[in-house]
C-alpha cells in the first residue's frame, strides 16, 4: 500500500509499505479522507512540537475516515463495508483516568501522527474496533474525517459548560475556532463573537453565522465585546488561537462569574494573566485537551445537519500531491485541506 512518509523537515516521500493485518480486536480501514491539521503542518515545518520530536520516518494525519475492508476475529461491532471515522488516540484502558472515563488524559495514550506513532496518510490503517464510529449514509467520509477537529470544539464547549442562551466569545477563526463556534451553537449559544487577525478568516466566520467578528488588529477587543454585551461580557470565552496576546485578552472579554476555556497552544508555556482579575471576578479558567466521548455526538450533529464541517474545507488533494497540499496549508488564508484517496 502507499503511504506518505515525512522523511525530513518539509520532505515527504510516497513509499510502499506492507498492508497491515488487523489484530483480533481490530478492523482494517481503507482510508478515504484525511484532514490536514495545524499540528501536521507544524511537524512538517519544524520536525517537532515541544517535546514531541520526529526522530525517524513518520506518517502524519490523524483526522481520518474510510471503509472497513476486513475485521479481526473478535470484532462483532462493525462489519466489512461500513464507512467509519477513526478516533486517533488509543488509551491503555486500565489506568485511573481511563477508568474515570477521561481516557484522553491517559498517560499511555498512543495518538496517531504524534511521534513515534504513525498516522493515517496511508491507503490502509488497522485500528481498534472500539475506536471507530460508523457513519450513516448522509455523512460523507470527508465529513467523518472532520469529526476530529469537531470533537476538539465539542470538548472545549463541554469544558466551558456552554448552555442555552449563552454568549460565547471565540478567539481565533482557524478550523478549531470555527468548529468551537459550531459546537457552541449546537449546545444552545445564542450569540457567538469571533476574533482573528486575518480578514478572510473573519469573513468565513461571518459567513458561517458569527454574530460579531472582531479584527483585533483594527478594533479594541474589550470595547467591542463591552458594546455588544451592554457592558456585561461573554458567558464563556474559548481561546482557540494560541497567540499570546489573545490568551491574555480572554479576561477582557469574559463576564464576572464567567468561564474561560484555553484550547490554543502558545509557543511559550508561560503566559502571564492577571490572577487578581480571576479571583475578583470569580472566573473559572479551564484547560481543554483533545476530547473524550465526543465522536458519537460529532457523528450525530453531522447526520442531522446541526453542524456543517464542509464550510471549513478549502481544497482537496491526493496522496501524490501531499507536499503541495502542505505548502498550501501553510498560507495564512487556508483553513483546511483534505487528502482524498479514491477507492
Ligand atoms: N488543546 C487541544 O486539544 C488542541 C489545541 N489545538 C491548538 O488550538 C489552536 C487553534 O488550532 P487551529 O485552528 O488548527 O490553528 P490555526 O493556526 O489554523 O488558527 C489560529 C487562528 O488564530 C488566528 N490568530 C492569530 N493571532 C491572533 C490573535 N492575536 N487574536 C485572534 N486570533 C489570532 C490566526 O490568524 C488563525 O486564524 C492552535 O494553537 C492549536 O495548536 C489544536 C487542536 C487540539
Ligand atoms: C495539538 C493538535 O493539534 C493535535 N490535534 C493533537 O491533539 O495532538
Amino acid at each position: 500500500m502507499q503511504t506518505a512518509v515525512l522523511t525530513d523537515v518539509e520532505e515527504f516521500e510516497v513509499r510502499e509499505r506492507a498492508r497491515p493485518e488487523p489484530a483480533a480486536e481490530e478492523v482494517l480501514v481503507a482510508i478515504r479522507d484525511v484532514g490536514i491539521c495545524g499540528s501536521d503542518v507544524h511537524y512538517y515545518e519544524h520536525g517537532r512540537i515541544g517535546d514531541y520530536v520526529v526522530e525517524g520516518p513518520l506518517v502524519l494525519g490523524h483526522e481520518s475516515a474510510g471503509e472497513v475492508v476486513a475485521t479481526g476475529e473478535d470484532v462483532d461491532s462493525v462489519s466489512v463495508g461500513a464507512r467509519v471515522t477513526l478516533e486517533p488516540g488509543i488509551p491503555c484502558r486500565q489506568c485511573a483516568h481511563c477508568k474515570r472515563g477521561e481516557y484522553h488524559l491517559c498517560e499511555e495514550v498512543e495518538f496517531m501522527a504524534t511521534p513515534p506513532h504513525d498516522g493515517a496518510f496511508a491507503e490502509y490503517v488497522a485500528w481498534p474496533a472500539d475506536f471507530v464510529y460508523e457513519l450513516p449514509e448522509s455523512v460523507s467520509t470527508r465529513e467523518g474525517a472532520l469529526c476530529e477537529p469537531l470533537s476538539v470544539g465539542i470538548h472545549a464547549c463541554r469544558r466551558g459548560d456552554v448552555d442555552v442562551g449563552d454568549t460565547v466569545f471565540v478567539t481565533g477563526a482557524g478550523p478549531i475556532g470555527l468548529l468551537v463556534m459550531e459546537a457552541a451553537r449546537a449546545m444552545g449559544a445564542t450569540d457567538v463573537l469571533v476574533t482573528d487577525v486575518v480578514e478572510s478568516k473573519l469573513d468565513r466566520a461571518e459567513a458561517r453565522g458569527a454574530d460579531l467578528t472582531i479584527d483585533v488588529t483594527q478594533t479594541d477587543l474589550a470595547t467591542a465585546v463591552d458594546e455588544y454585551t451592554d457592558g456585561v461580557g461573554a458567558d464563556v470565552v474559548v481561546e482557540a488561537s494560541g497567540a499570546k496576546p489573545s490568551i491574555k485578552s480572554t479576561l477582557d472579554g469574559v463576564r464576572r462569574g464567567g468561564t474561560v476555556v484555553l484550547v490554543g497552544l502558545a509557543d511559550e508555556a508561560e503566559v502571564p494573566i492577571d490572577v487578581l482579575d480571576v479571583i475578583d471576578n470569580e472566573l473559572d479558567v479551564h484547560g481543554s485537551f483533545r476530547y473524550a466521548n465526543t465522536y458519537d455526538a460529532a457523528v450525530d450533529l453531522l447526520a442531522d445537519g446541526t453542524v456543517d464541517v464542509e464550510g471549513i474545507v478549502d481544497f482537496e488533494s491526493s496522496l501524490d500531491d501531499i507536499d503541495a497540499a502542505f505548502r498550501r496549508s501553510m498560507e495564512p488564508d487556508t483553513v483546511k485541506g483534505v487528502i482524498t484517496m479514491e477507492d
